[in-house]
């Protein structure tokens, strides 16, 4: 079964002139546990919203969207809060996803106070101090704030706020676009190597082509709010057969071809 199917899923916002905007324009999708799908396409096609509409960060129009079998758009609100935990979220901004009064523990700490699933004070630290140093962050971190970390360690914070819970399931929109490439290649790295360890499904949003071939393992081109071409990633990206899809490689392409070994140094 998969961890993720959406059916027909369409989102339409009103424009600040009160005109319909079709973010999302029926989308079907199919995810096993384990794999990781890239979603790619310009800005504005409906990516992030595709992401937020599988958390049901977001209310969908119509559609359906299973996780783990259940039909999450029919859940209450108190069953919705109950599975949070298993299916969580990594933002693009991580400074500006972080509360910046609170300490790291504190960040770390919150998922777990609300998911009422580790009871002690003391079985709380000791969570928080086992998911940070996943994330190769130190006990020293713990009582520092977000303003002191580099963008790199910032990140790491939002990605342990995000694993404390175990997730099974997570969206990734576009983690590493705000971050230094070199610092972007550990990171993505890092959430490879958890993503083994842990048997983690990621949704990865991205408008970067050579990342998403890199990391994974199939593909969603998505245009104006549909999906115009999916895949293997190789498939997709190695014999592209929309003029879309073409058009985005195209213009996506670097100015030096890289040697394949190149191209692995940089994930
Ligand atoms: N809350 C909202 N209210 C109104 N319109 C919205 C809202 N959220 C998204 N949109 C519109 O929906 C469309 C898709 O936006 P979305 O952010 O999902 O695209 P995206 O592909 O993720 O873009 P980017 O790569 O720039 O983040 C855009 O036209 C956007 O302006």
């Amino acid at each position: 079964m998969p961890i993720i199917e959406l059916k027909d899923v369409r989102k339409t916002f009103r424009s600040p002139q009160g005109l319909p905007v079709t973010a999302v324009d029926g989308v079907s999708l199919s995810v096993e546990r384990g794999e990781t799908l890239g979603i790619i396409g310009e800005s504005g096609s409906g990516k992030s919203t595709l992401g937020r509409l599988i958390l049901r960060l977001i209310e969908a129009d119509s559609g359906t969207i299973m996780l783990e079998g259940e039909d999450i758009r029919q859940l209450s609100k108190a069953q919705l809060r109950k599975r949070r935990r298993r299916w969580q979220i990594v933002f693009q901004e991580p400074f500006a996803s972080l509360n910046p009064r609170l300490t790291i523990r504190q960040i770390v700490e919150e998922p777990l106070i609300v998911a009422k699933t580790y009871g002690s004070r003391a079985e709380r630290l000791s969570k928080v101090t086992a998911t940070l140093e996943e994330v190769g962050l130190s006990r020293e971190f713990l009582n520092r704030r977000p303003a002191n970390l580099s963008g790199g360690q910032q990140q790491r914070v939002g990605i342990a706020r995000c694993l404390v819970t175990d997730p099974t399931l997570v969206v990734l929109d576009e983690p590493t676009s705000s971050l230094d490439l070199t610092i972007r290649a550990s990171i993505l790295r890092m959430l490879a190597e958890l993503q083994l360890a842990r048997g983690l499904t990621y949704v990865f949003v991205s408008h970067d082509i050579e990342t998403v071939r890199h990391f994974c393992s199939s593909v969603a081109v998505m245009h104006r709010g549909k999906f115009v071409e999916t895949g293997s990633t190789d498939d997709v990206l190695s014999n592209p057969q929309q003029a879309y899809t073409q058009a985005l490689m195209a213009a996506a392409m670097p100015p030096i071809p890289y040697t394949p070994g190149e191209r692995a140094a940089t994930v």
